[in-house]
């Protein structure tokens, strides 16, 4: 058969002269584009004077190698940039990320200064209609005011009986461990706890994880496994956006761990809509923060229940896994340091002298310890909770950054990803000698490190949970170990805890995964209860 008379299939069988010519030009058009696109960015952009690897300013490919392919490393080749380059580097073809404790309220900056987070974190958030998602400044503002009341100093003081209730639900799974002679695992209590309390001051749900045998293990589980996919989404956002408007069935079938989440949000819906309809004929009997956003003077198009559920699907992820790992971190340190919990102890013991009221201490009567809050602080230090990079961008402002040892001056014009990470401002062995190193002390001996931190980040995007995690740290803490001493050194009360195998790579973050990137296979802290 002739090739005139050849029958067409899906794809032609013969491509013209013409055809071949017209796609060679289209690659070569291409290509050209990428090579003046790559000449642009490493020669004449405004940033092309910041200095940094090449491959990292030329194209997004290097980071995303780095994060996407091998799992959240990026953080470690930053490092590397600023032990080669300096404390200001360029990590992006538009964004720079600085290790410079000075420079934090610059780009970090509070009321009169614009502040927008960057494309790349929104797309990571999933670009969802919650505040922590939200890019525009003004926007955010709005969503932000309205939540800030019910994370004010004084209205955090009243969780103070929520927080012993947790604090009491952790003491009793630590009497039947003790009695059933097994090993708890403490990452999983704190996780419960945290969760149980935030829930419950969301919606007035109450004990759900500890009224559960597992401690609702599945859904911190499932948690975990949606992370997982955090760097994708930031570089293909339209993966999420797919992922979201996909029928539930199919959805639940390539991912059945997103269940959980989507039976959660579902579920805040309809507390959502319960909320709304018995408002204008009851007053609660106990307000919670969405009985407050409801009556709020949000607008009405920002009181849609779906938007509110992924409001509170924010404050439930936001205000589990960040405290609970920081407690495990500070849990493993204390436990296999005795040194440093005989004198967190001591300090418990003259602080409240009476055993039964040291078991549920108030915030109050531990805010103030100097060793508790040098503790806590280390713990924040080495383990933030938060450990991704933070961007910024100042939408209507240059900004300069001036190295402090050579003396230049880095002019960041507007529109620059301004990132900082907590994790490596906490590593800087100038103001952290021997960096890895878990000692309290250091925040004794130099009262000025507290200052230097980014852990809660600062300015108008920062944490909104700081009054209500160091609530829960410091009660938590306290009442456990002004209980509970170590291996070998049983004190007056003759219980201890003892690490069960645990060691340091289970609070370790070795990848950024936003939250804890632990080595692979870890299930975090577990320890044995034992008693005389
Ligand atoms: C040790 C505990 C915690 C740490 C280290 C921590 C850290 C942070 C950091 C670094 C940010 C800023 C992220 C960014 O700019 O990209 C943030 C934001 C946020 N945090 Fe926390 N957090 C903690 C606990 C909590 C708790 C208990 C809640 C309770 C609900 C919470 C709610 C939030 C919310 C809603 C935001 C978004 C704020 C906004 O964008 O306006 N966090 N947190």
């Amino acid at each position: 058969m002739s090739s005139e008379t050849e029958p067409m299939g899906l794809w032609p069988t013969q491509i013209s002269n013409q055809q071949l010519l017209g796609w060679t030009n289209l690659a070569a058009l291409l290509g050209l584009y990428y090579v003046c696109k790559i000449i642009y960015r490493l020669y004449l952009s405004p940033l092309s004077h910041i200095p940094g690897r090449k491959l990292a300013a030329a194209s997004h490919v290097y980071a995303f190698y780095h994060n996407v392919v091998c799992r959240g490393q990026y953080i470690w080749e930053i490092e590397k940039m600023h032990a080669q380059y300096g404390p200001i580097v360029r990590i992006g073809p538009d964004e720079v990320h600085i290790n410079d404790s000075n420079f934090i309220d610059t780009i970090f900056a509070g009321p009169g200064h614009r502040r927008e987070k960057a494309q790349l974190t929104i797309n990571g958030l999933g670009s969802s209609p919650t505040a922590i998602a939200t890019r525009s400044h003004d926007l955010h503002k709005s969503r932000r005011a309205a939540l800030n009341p019910f994370f004010s100093t004084k209205n955090i003081r009243r969780l103070e009986p929520m927080v012993h209730e947790v604090l009491s639900q952790i003491l009793q799974r630590l009497e039947t461990a003790k009695k059933e002679k097994r090993s708890v695992n403490m990452s999983l209590l704190y996780r419960a706890a945290t969760h149980d309390l935030i829930a419950d001051y969301a919606f007035g749900q109450g004990s759900i994880s500890f009224s559960r045998e597992d401690l609702n293990q599945p859904y911190f589980q499932a948690y975990h496994e949606m992370v997982l996919t955090w760097h994708f989404g930031c570089y293909f956002p339209w993966f999420t956006h797919i992922m979201r408007r996909l029928p539930m069935t199919i959805l639940t079938t390539m991912v059945p761990s997103v269940k959980q989440f989507i039976s959660m949000i579902q579920a805040a819906m309809v507390k959502i809509d319960k909320i709304k309809a018995a408002a204008s004929t009851e007053e609660p009997e106990r307000p919670t923060i969405f009985h407050g956003l409801l009556s709020s003077s949000l607008p009405d198009s920002e009181k849609d229940s779906t938007r509110l559920a992924e409001e509170a699907n924010v404050l439930l992820s936001a205000g589990t896994d960040s405290s609970a790992n920081t407690l495990s971190a500070i849990t493993f340190h204390l436990l296999s340091n005795p040194p440093i919990l005989k004198k967190l102890r001591e300090e418990l013991e003259k602080a409240i002298p009476d055993k039964d009221e040291r078991q549920f201490p108030s915030f109050n009567q531990v805010e103030q310890l100097p060793y508790l809050s040098a503790v806590i602080q280390e713990g924040l230090r080495l383990h933030p909770a938060v450990i991704s990079r933070q961007q910024r961008v100042a939408p209507s402002e240059d900004l300069v950054y001036v190295n402090p040892s050579t003396g230049t001056n880095y002019r960041l014009p507007r529109g620059t990803v301004m990132a900082m990470n907590p994790l490596l401002l906490a590593r800087i062995p100038a103001l952290y000698p021997n960096p890895g190193e878990f000692r309290p002390e250091r925040f004794l001996e130099d009262k000025r490190l507290r200052g230097y931190g980014l852990t809660f980040s600062r300015g108008s995007r920062m944490c909104l949970g700081m009054q209500l995690a160091y609530q829960e740290m410091y009660v938590i803490l306290a009442g456990l170990f002004g209980r509970f001493d170590c291996a070998g050194e049983k004190g007056e009360g003759g219980e201890w805890l003892e690490l069960y195998e645990t060691d340091r790579g289970d609070v370790e973050m070795v990848r950024d995964l936003v939250t804890e990137g632990l080595r692979d296979g870890s299930v975090g802290v577990r320890v044995l209860v034992k008693g005389l």
